[in-house]
């Protein structure tokens, strides 16, 4: 490219004139040119030879040296020129200050004050900068542009922003931390998994502390794992721990550790230490069979003369020596007691002996007593009494004992059948000898080298020494002094007293003593633990009393033909036992067998007790203890029964036909049981005497009990318990009038439709037919 260089432009930078520069190329070239025309390349050659010739140099090194010390030579000129005019400058000031009378420095500051700008360039490439230093430059700056008020201000409102912002930045930092925990903690998770201790049930949001995670984290787990659950729901050990494997968890059952597990020893004992113990007895029969006699007998025959006057003491327990070894019987006859103490949880018994009249044979209450035996599970010997009398029939009886499953020895089977009078006292020493060899048999031990366990006989308040308490120690040894809780009863044992009223300061297993120290009565069949800390002691009891309390306000799990079928489901149920009570033995039997026949692989039908009469409290308590449903047939619960069986939910089915009852019994365990109605007696009277008067037949003259009796109302004629007839009141009267209905403590006549045959005593139980739904 060519440049374009005009001669004004080529002198200037020569440094000299453009008038020469047109001579030269006058001179030399031949050529006019004036300021402004452009140079020929050849032109320009022309011009700088011309002007350079004479400043040629032998190496550029010398032209720098010497171009460079002639720039230093000027700046020191320059630097003398600018001392001298501030020496010059000061000296005028200083006369000036003279005259106005000032010191130099002030007047130094002064002119200083008003700083000429600069503006200056920091690099900040390589440096560090103080920026501290600066920001307090500008602070005092700002000071001292404010007055006082107004640098206030500012300082709070400063500190404001500043407080501000470091709240900001502290919020920011605690977000930041959480995040980075919860970050940290999967990470963590992922890498050593965490160990959670589970226990059997537990809330979800336990769960979720527990394993380290949010609710959110375990609901949505839970979730995916097709179960639904929230924040304050409880799911079991198996759910919980499902979820914590997806969390990477290690599981570990949790173990709770009760006050009971705490203060009561229940170790298995090792057989190194069991000793052989005394058989504990109990003695049943039906009414009059000589269950007294017996005891009487057994009790008398082993007290030695010495002892005798001791015996007055009665502790509802008493232990015999037969051939040097001990017997315990419980002196509570009757079959009722001692269900009543297996339904609270004593299985004290060991043996039952069950009297029969050798001359009256299986009775009702005989038939009772082996069923409540037999659903406790104890060994029954059979002593046939009053062998002394005439019509004694031992063979019959033991004919009878077969068709209950008690086949004797003598043919057979293995239920000892002993003849036996208490009147002569023959056969008792033989029944013992059974009853010891039983027991051997039985291998019946225990540890007397551990704190005692064993279950109240009964107690009872004296005015003097407060409660009193019969226990029967089954395993370890009880000591005076030593603490005791007995079901919600609590306290130390102050006094012991033996069955022969002597005291003692110890008792052994199947040993019974009566003690004093309880602060409150318990209840006969309370299982009783000694117990190592007596604080805990009475936290246990308090913990008791309010189970019971709630278990007293919840509906107990009691099996009715309502709940079975969910009974069934949850496994609960392997066994449906039902007591069976009918007007007729051949009903009983009947209903027994169709009921069995209902078992399935799932639960098996057991009829525990069948019998013919009223259903009574007996029946209910057998009920009780066993779980048991009570159905009846053309017979009526007594009162005590009714009331008994509503305290402890027995469930008690009336039929009067057979077929009814079996088909409710197998939709119920088929979980189909929709009985949509029910039967409601709403009244009953009882006939206090029979009119016949031609023209209308028999009416009934009767007294209204209670409820009300509706004319058209279905009816049933009850006779001693048992139903005779299942009618309808045809028609209803109060003296010649004929009414609707009668109350309760009016006299009625009653006309039945059907049944004429009515007798004076008989009731009316009158009852409709009424909807009601399930629970
Ligand atoms: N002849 C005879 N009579 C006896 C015998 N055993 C008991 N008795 C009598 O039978 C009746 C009833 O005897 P208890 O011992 O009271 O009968 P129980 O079974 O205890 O009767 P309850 O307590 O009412 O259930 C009494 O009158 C006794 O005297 C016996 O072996 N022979």
């Amino acid at each position: 490219m060519m440049i374009k260089y005009k001669v004004n432009e080529v002198a200037k930078d020569l440094g000299v004139n453009s008038k020469k520069v047109i001579e030269v190329l006058d001179k030399y070239c031949g050529v006019q040119k004036k300021t402004t025309t452009t140079l020929e390349e050849n032109e320009l050659n022309v011009v700088f030879d011309y002007f350079t010739q004479d400043k040629n140099l032998d190496n550029l090194d010398a032209y720098y040296a010497k171009r460079n010390a002639g720039i230093e030579e000027a700046e020191k000129k320059k630097d003398e020129e600018k001392k001298k005019r501030k020496e010059e400058h000061k000296r005028q000031k200083a006369e000036q200050a003279k005259k106005q009378g000032k010191a130099p420095a002030q007047q130094e500051k002064e002119h200083q004050a008003p700083r000429r700008k600069e503006s200056r360039v920091i690099d900040t490439s390589a440096v560090v900068v103080n920026v501290d230093k600066y920001n307090e430059k500008y602070d005092n700056m700002a000071d001292s542009k404010m007055n006082r008020s107004d640098r206030n201000k500012s300082q709070v409102k400063k500190q404001k922003i500043n407080q501000r912002s470091q709240q900001r930045k502290k919020r920011q930092g605690k977000r930041e931390t959480e995040q980075e925990r919860l970050k940290r903690i999967a990470a963590e998770r992922k890498a050593k998994p965490i160990t959670v201790q589970i226990p059997e049930e537990i809330v979800v949001q336990e769960l979720a502390s527990r394993l380290k995670a949010t609710v959110a984290e375990v609901v949505k787990k839970a979730f995916l794992m097709g179960t639904m659950v929230t924040a304050t729901d409880t799911i079991d050990f198996d759910t919980a721990s499902l979820i914590a494997m997806e969390f990477h968890a290690k599981v570990e059952k949790e173990v709770v550790v009760t006050i009971e597990e705490q203060i009561i020893d229940d170790t298995e004992d090792d057989d190194a230490n069991l000793v052989p113990r005394a058989p504990v007895v109990v003695v049943m029969g039906h009414v009059d069979h000589g269950k007294t006699s017996i005891l009487d007998v057994i009790r008398h025959a082993n007290v030695t003369s010495s002892e005798a006057g001791g015996i007055t003491q009665h502790i509802g327990a008493y232990r015999v020596q037969v051939n040097g070894k001990d017997i315990t019987f419980l002196d509570t006859p009757g079959h009722e007691a001692f269900t009543t103490m297996r339904a609270r949880g004593a299985m004290a018994t060991d043996i039952a002996i069950l009297v029969v009249a050798a001359d009256d044979g299986i009775m009702p209450q005989t038939v009772e007593a082996i069923n409540h035996a037999k659903a406790a599970g104890v060994s029954v010997v059979v002593a046939i009494n009053k062998m002394d009398k005439p019509g004694a029939n031992p063979e019959n009886v033991k004919q009878q004992l077969t068709e209950y499953e008690l086949v004797p020895e003598e043919w057979g089977g293995d239920t000892p059948c002993i003849p036996v009078s208490a009147k002569t006292k023959e056969g008792i020493p033989d029944l013992l000898e059974m009853v010891l060899l039983i027991a051997e048999m039985k291998e019946l031990k225990a540890n007397p080298d551990r704190q005692a366990k064993g279950c109240v006989i009964e107690a009872r308040l004296d005015k003097g020494r407060g409660p009193i308490a019969t226990m029967l120690v089954q395993n370890g040894t009880l000591h005076q002094g030593d603490i005791v809780v007995a079901g919600t009863a609590v306290g130390r044992v102050r006094a012991m007293t033996n069955d022969r009223g002597r005291k003692v300061k110890e008792a052994g297993p199947s040993v019974p003593v009566e003690i004093t120290g309880l602060d409150e009565v318990p209840q006969g069949g309370d299982i009783f633990n000694a117990v190592s800390d007596e604080r805990l002691a009475r936290q246990l009891v308090e913990q008791r009393k309010a189970k019971a309390k709630e278990e007293l306000f919840n509906s107990r799990t009691k099996v009715t033909l309502d709940n079975l079928f969910d009974q069934m489901k949850q496994g609960e149920m392997k066994e449906l036992q039902i007591i069976v009570k009918a007007d007729v033995q051949g009903s009983v039997e009947a209903v027994r067998q169709s009921l069995e026949k209902l078992s399935n692989d799932e639960v098996r039908v057991n009829v525990i007790h069948g019998g013919v009469g009223a259903i009574n409290e007996s029946d209910v308590m057998l009920a009780n203890a066993s779980n048991a449903i009570i159905v009846g047939f053309n017979v009526r619960p007594d009162a005590t029964a009714v009331a008994n069986a509503e305290r402890e939910s027995v469930d008690i089915r009336l039929y009067s036909i057979i077929y009814n009852c079996i088909e409710e019994i197998e939709s119920a365990m088929k979980g189909m049981l929709a009985p949509k109605t029910r039967e409601v007696v709403i009244g009953n009277a009882e006939i206090r005497n029979i009119i016949r008067i031609k023209s209308v037949g028999v009416v009934a003259g009767s007294y209204v009990k209670n409820g009300t009796i509706k004319r058209n109302a279905q009816v049933r004629v009850i006779r001693d318990g048992v139903v005779i007839a299942d009618d309808t009141i045809a028609s209803l009267q109060r003296f010649k009038d004929a009414v609707k209905e009668v109350n309760e403590g009016y006299e009625c006549g009653i006309c039945l439709e059907k049944y004429n045959d009515l007798r004076e005593g008989d009731i009316f139980e009158v009852y409709e037919i009424q909807e009601y739904r399930e629970d």
